[in-house]
């Protein structure tokens, strides 16, 4: 199954606008976005509610089509794919993904093992084999193999989040894109899904990691992307982003995140300061 990595990024997008809405109400959602995320490379997208970043995951996954701009997915221009291109492209598995609800990335009426397997079986891979996978996935995100009978309903949402990475690791995807990954989790079974998302980046797999909490991503991100009502207002290395922010908001998100020591505003005058230069 292994497939060949072309060199260059995993995901080049370049320009991306997304609207909504039909053509009297059109909003805008994303506003010409431009991201790069190489091999091994963990690129966190942040920003509060409405900001755009579950649009972005989207519009990547082919699930939304954007007004200009394009996504190449290594290499591939994959902007104007039609549905069969794109379940075609799913099927090879370069691209997976993880949501905040992992009711939504596994399928209710399958066992673990079954929702595990399936992605192999269908690319022919003897069940044997396939089964002996699922159970090496579900111990590299630390799950007991008992677990492969049970229904995503029968197993703790902690549990449920890193059985999700596990069926997107199955077909070992090139990038993995993850929608708040651990903002549905307490505090224990955040850090251990967040490093097995490390373990991942240094394993070689892109990963986009996308939340409204600046801490959880800045343990895994190389890079940050903020954005703020669809623009991107600032992207830079995690270190320069959390250390040295340049964009009121940027500093805003810092200076409220409480597990980050950066020279960030921490008190709520300045914070009430800097809003006022945001744009309403
Ligand atoms: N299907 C849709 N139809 C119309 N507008 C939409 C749709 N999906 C999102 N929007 C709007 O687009 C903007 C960006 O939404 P998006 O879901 O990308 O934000 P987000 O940053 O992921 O927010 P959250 O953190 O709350 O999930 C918001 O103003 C939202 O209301």
């Amino acid at each position: 199954m292994s497939t060949p990595t072309p060199a260059g990024p995993v995901l080049d997008i370049t320009g991306l606008t997304v609207h909504y809405g039909p053509r009297r109400r059109r909003r805008r959602a994303l506003d010409d976005l431009t991201l790069r995320v190489d091999p091994g490379e963990a690129v966190g997208v942040i920003g509060e509610t409405g900001s755009g970043k579950s649009t972005l995951a989207r519009t990547v996954l082919g699930l939304v089509e954007p007004s200009a701009g394009t996504i190449l997915v290594d290499g591939e221009d994959v902007t104007r794919h039609g549905r069969r291109q794109w379940r075609a492209l799913r099927l090879r598995g370069t691209v997976q993904y993880v949501f905040q609800d992992p009711l939504r990335s596994l399928d209710p009426d399958l066992t673990v093992g079954q929702s595990l397997t399936e992605p192999l079986l269908v690319r022919g891979v003897p069940r044997a084999d396939a089964v002996e996978r699922a159970r090496a996935l579900l111990a590299r995100v630390r799950l007991d193999g008992e677990l492969l009978d049970r229904l995503p309903g029968e197993v703790s949402g902690g549990q449920r989040q890193r059985v999700a990475v596990a069926r997107a690791l199955i077909t070992e995807p090139r990038l993995l894109i993850l929608d708040e990954p651990v903002s549905a989790l307490d505090s224990a079974n955040r850090v251990q899904v967040l490093e097995i998302l490390k373990e991942l980046r240094d394993a070689g797999t892109a990963l986009v990691f996308i939340s409204h909490d600046l801490g959880s991503v800045a343990g895994v991100a190389d890079r940050i992307a903020v954005l703020h009502r669809g623009e991107q207002v600032e992207t830079g290395t995690a270190a320069a982003v959390i250390g040295a922010p340049r964009h009121p908001y940027t500093r805003l998100l810092v200076g409220s995140a409480p597990t980050l020591r950066g020279p960030a505003p921490a008190d709520r005058a300045e914070r009430d300061a800097l809003r006022t230069l945001l744009p309403a």
